[in-house]
């Protein structure tokens, strides 16, 4: 949307994100990989990483006791997804971001996951964040307003991009956690 006020700032964050090397990433998804392992299990949605996102491919070495699963786009700009293991066979979206190859009755609602790991370009104090701009987390997991329970929304990002306050919308989904490299971002209240 051309008049969205978020544009700008999407720019900027995407600046920010692009501005730090190779190295800087991969250490970065290597500490938050290690900071969330333990707390992770049963169905853990991650992503496939694009445009200098954390990358958490070091979720997947060493033992895990989680299945991971990567989102899968669906009609209406939502998501459903899908158990992936290194190896498994890819396909590219129409974002030319990966995705599992497999049959949309092997898809998993959003409502059944454990844990989601969730792509950012900012977040704020209170666990706001500001995505892509194409709604499809804050449509997913619209249930979480009605009920606070399962899952886990854990938003990944790098700690240059945490704003001091997101414009909030009224479909915004909170974060539950923002994990970065220099540490868990707990949401305060307003
Ligand atoms: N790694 C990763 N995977 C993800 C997301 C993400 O943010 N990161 N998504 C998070 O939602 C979903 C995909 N959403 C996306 C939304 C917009 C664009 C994008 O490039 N938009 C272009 C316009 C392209 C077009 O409309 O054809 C743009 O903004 O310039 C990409 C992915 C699911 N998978
Ligand atoms: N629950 C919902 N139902 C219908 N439309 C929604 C819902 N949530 C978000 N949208 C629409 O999606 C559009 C994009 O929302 P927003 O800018 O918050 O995306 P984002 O969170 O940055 O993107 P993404 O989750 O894809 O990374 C908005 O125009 C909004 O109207």
């Amino acid at each position: 949307m051309a008049t969205d006020p978020r544009q700008g700032l999407r720019a900027e964050l995407r600046a920010r994100r692009h501005a730090l090397d190779a190295r800087a990433r991969m250490a970065a998804g290597q500490a938050i990989a290690d900071a969330l392992r333990p707390s992770l299990g049963g169905y853990v949605a991650g992503y496939w990483a694009v445009d200098g996102e954390v990358p958490l491919l070091g979720l997947l070495s060493g033992p895990q006791d989680f299945v991971y699963c990567l989102p899968v786009l669906q009609p209406g700009k939502r998501l459903r997804f899908a158990p992936w293991r290194a190896g498994d066979a890819l396909v590219q979206n129409r974002f030319g971001i990966p995705e599992p190859d497999l049959q949309p009755s092997s898809l998993l609602e959003p409502e059944a996951l454990d844990h989601v790991l969730v792509p950012l370009l900012g977040f704020d104090g209170r666990g706001h964040r500001l995505g892509t701009g194409g709604g499809y987390y804050d449509r997913s997991f619209a249930f979480r307003h009605q009920h606070r329970g399962a899952p886990r929304l854990v938003g990944i990002g790098y700690a240059c991009q945490r704003v001091e306050r997101l414009p909030a919308a009224d479909w915004d989904v909170p974060l539950d956690l923002v994990a970065t490299e220099k540490g868990l971002v707990e949401p305060a209240q307003d």
